[in-house]
């Protein structure tokens, strides 16, 4: 039997004593607790030593608990700031009214009538008092009586320790009896000592290597803005430029200059989050107000009616990315632009484990010559493979930024085909007040679908979680499934 050196100072140490707790063990041995409890276990394995363990649970007052400490409960207090009778009026303005009124009620100590309290003699102090009082005498106080209680109240709050005692067996005894090694044991070796072969001849440590090492948890990027990263690395890989901007865009911004109708029921208060602010429209807005008023110089009627300054003003939460799409354009309108965003927006969606009202977007535009719906299906399809997902399919859709319209859909094991978003070519009515003279595609994607899908979750909302176990517990590795 191999045993450590710290195993064997351990039964020396118990061979004098016999039994004795960690908090002594550790004195004697000049370590820590946790220390001799890893001795103490490994020699328990070789049946060398004997571990007990003992679990204690005891109460300890809250930060509540122990503003009361000394004075008694609130409802008491309050009870002994009167005589037989007060007026309600003047009892709520004692500083623990609030919580003690109540509580002298349910005890049946006071009767309350035409807004007078009156004491009913029935005020013996009941097992939480009588608990109270122990836990202030000692600072502690083990479970029984009112404990449970003053816990609900929150006045006293649970503590478990954990203690061993560890005792020598016969057998550790006769290991003991027949002298034990007790020379340093070796755990690096020096270059010099394998040279001159001195190791032959030192005590080595072991290591058990049938042993699991303990799990650790290193910092590490959160499973979504890995896959993000992810996305954005095949995007860069496709040759396209990354996009950004602001959360917070006037409407003309997120609808006006897409030739979403300002009676749009995407536009209503119950869809978007309005915000108070106003932001002053860019140069050259009125090509827009046109477009939306009569189609401006092209054969489009537009939308009709008269077009609000005041209303393309009104900021909101972007609630696409598109809002940056359009902009990026407006300022590169000359071909050839590939680019593309990934960010946040904003709905006011019923909330459940599929819809949130905050989510992210992937967002890309390519503005070329002659590119058309062909080049569209191909570029998502092959995003959507690096992705992972090997099926795509797309249906047709509708947006009033678009014609054709298009909506990509993944198949998905288990579930189906997936809608993942919305494509399409920009209509003229949005690319002619830009002066942008070629096709653009755009697309929008609803990305944190894409991530629940790869994480495989049932519940969107666990992306938005503090959940550290789930973190750790997901894997780094293998973007694709
Ligand atoms: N903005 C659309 C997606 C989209 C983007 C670009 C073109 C067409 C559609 C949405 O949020 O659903």
């Amino acid at each position: 039997m191999e045993l450590t050196l710290n195993e064997k100072k351990l039964l020396v140490v118990l061979g004098s004593i016999g039994t004795a707790d960690t908090a002594v063990l550790a004195e004697k041995m000049d370590t820590r607790r946790e220390a001799v409890v890893q001795y103490a276990n490994l020699a328990g394995e070789r049946g060398l030593v004997d571990v007990e363990k003992h679990v204690a649970r005891r109460y300890v007052p809250t930060e509540e608990g122990r503003a009361y400490m000394g004075k008694g409960l609130p409802e008491r207090q309050l009870l002994e700031s009167f005589e037989e009778t007060i007026p309600m009026r003047d009892l709520q303005s004692h500083p623990l009214a609030k919580i003690a009124i109540g509580w002298m009620r349910k005890k049946g100590w006071i009767a309350i009538r035409d807004g007078v309290v009156t004491k009913t003699g029935k005020t013996a102090p009941g097992p939480d008092e009588a608990a109270f009082a122990r836990l202030a005498e000692n600072g502690e106080i083990a479970d029984g009586g009112g404990v449970a209680d003053l816990a609900k109240r929150g006045l006293v709050e649970e503590e478990e320790t954990v203690a061993y005692t560890v005792s020598i067996t016969p057998r550790g005894r006769e290991l003991l009896s027949q002298g034990l090694d007790l020379r340093e044991e070796a755990g690096t070796l020096t270059r010099e000592q394998i040279l001159s072969g001195e190791w032959k001849s030192l005590p080595l440590r072991r290591y058990d290597v049938t042993k699991l090492p303990r799990r650790a948890y290193p910092g590490k990027v959160h499973p979504y803005q890995r896959i993000i990263d992810e996305m954005r690395r095949i995007l860069f890989d496709m040759g396209f430029e990354e996009m950004s901007g602001g959360i917070v865009q006037s409407s003309f911004w997120n609808f006006d200059a897409l030739f979403q109708p300002q009676d749009h029921p995407a536009r209503e208060m119950q869809d978007t989050f309005f915000l108070g602010e106003r932001r002053p429209l860019p140069a050259g807005y009125e090509r827009v107000r046109d477009m939306h008023e009569h189609g401006g110089g092209t054969s489009s009627t537009g939308w009709g009616g008269t077009w609000s300054a005041e209303k393309a003003e009104q900021c909101v939460l972007r609630t696409h990315t598109t809002s940056l799409s359009i902009q990026h354009l407006a300022a590169h309108p000359k071909p050839p632009v590939r680019a593309f965003c990934i960010g946040r927006v904003y709905r006011r969606e019923a909330i459940d484990p599929t819809h949130l009202a905050e989510f992210e977007q992937l967002e890309g535009i390519v503005m070329d010559e002659d590119v058309n719906l062909r080049h569209l299906l191909g570029f998502l399809k092959e995003f959507y493979a690096k992705m992972g997902f090997e099926k795509v399919r797309f249906r047709p859709g509708y947006f009033p930024y678009t014609e054709p319209s298009v909506e990509p859909e993944v198949y998905v094991d288990g579930l189906g085909w997936v809608e993942l978003g919305g494509s399409g070519i920009f209509r003229q009515e949005v690319t002619e007040p830009f002066g942008i003279e070629h096709p653009v595609l755009a697309w929008g994607l609803g990305i944190s679908r894409v991530a629940m899908l790869r994480l495989g979750l049932r519940d969107l909302r666990q992306l938005y979680r503090s959940d550290v176990e789930w973190v750790r517990d997901t894997p780094t590795y293998g973007g694709r499934r």
